[in-house]
């Protein structure tokens, strides 16, 4: 007899982190991807100037201003935002096409972006995890230990971590990222119970009925 539970359609989730800037969620991110690489990443567009590093395409689709609102005003954007005065926004038809094709898409994204995809046609599939850093000291050392911003920019950063950390109630889930191992093996967890919680219906479904079948034929 076929499983029924190999005969199934399923929708892709929508997993989108947030943090404030230096908390950890780009790490989570890369560990998520490299742990199931069907996984889809959702790249970003931004005005923001490449980092050293940074290749367009790969961390982000680097745009001048005009491209951007370009973007928007074509409607390509799922989601789009004002972050530490550069603009970042997630392109839709990556994220449609997942969604047909039954993949899950990471975003890593501000409490703006989450807002707007969660108040989206979308919201249903949306599982969203906050990300917090274990002290505020630390989360200056992370972004000085990046070695990437300027003084100014990273002043600027923490500037905004206050209020970025007080739309933490909004997200499906926290994780304090103190231990990197121990909230990675979170946030796996937690897309392994999603996943159980979303092909609950289709699958489980066709099995019972497979169930009922092989009872009602014995
Ligand atoms: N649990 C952890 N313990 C110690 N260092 C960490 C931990 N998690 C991440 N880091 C380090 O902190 C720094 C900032 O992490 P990351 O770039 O992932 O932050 P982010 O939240 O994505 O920041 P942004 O919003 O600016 O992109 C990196 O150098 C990373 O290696
Ligand atoms: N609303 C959106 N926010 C985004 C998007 N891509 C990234 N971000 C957030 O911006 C800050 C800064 O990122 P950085 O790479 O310059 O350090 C961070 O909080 C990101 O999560 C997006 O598409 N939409």
């Amino acid at each position: 007899m076929d499983t029924p539970l190999q005969n199934t359609t399923r929708r892709g989730l929508l997993l989108i982190l947030s943090s404030p800037s230096g908390a950890g969620k780009s790490t989570l991110a890369r560990l998520l991807m490299g742990w199931d690489p069907s996984i889809r990443f959702s790249v970003s567009a931004t005005t923001r100037a490449p980092r050293v590093g940074e290749a367009d395409g790969r961390e982000y689709y680097f745009r001048s201003h005009d491209q951007f609102t370009g973007m928007i005003a074509g409607g390509e954007m799922l989601e789009h935002a004002e972050v530490f005065g550069n603009f970042y926004g997630s392109p839709k038809g990556p994220v449609e096409d997942a969604m047909r094709e039954g993949r899950d898409t990471l975003f890593d994204i501000d409490w703006q972006g989450g807002q707007q995809i969660r108040n989206s046609v979308l919201g249903r599939d949306v599982v969203s995890i906050f990300v917090l850093p274990p002290s505020i000291a630390e989360l200056e050392a992370r972004l000085r230990g990046r070695a990437q911003d300027s003084d100014d920019v990273i002043a600027g950063r923490m500037a905004k971590s206050q209020s970025e950390i007080s739309h933490w109630a909004e997200y499906d889930y926290v994780l304090v990222n103190r231990e990197l191992d121990q909230t990675f093996a979170r946030l796996r967890s937690i897309l392994e119970g999603e996943r159980l919680r979303r092909d609950r219906q289709p699958q489980l479904s066709g099995f019972v009925r497979g169930l009922n079948e092989e009872f009602e034929a014995r």
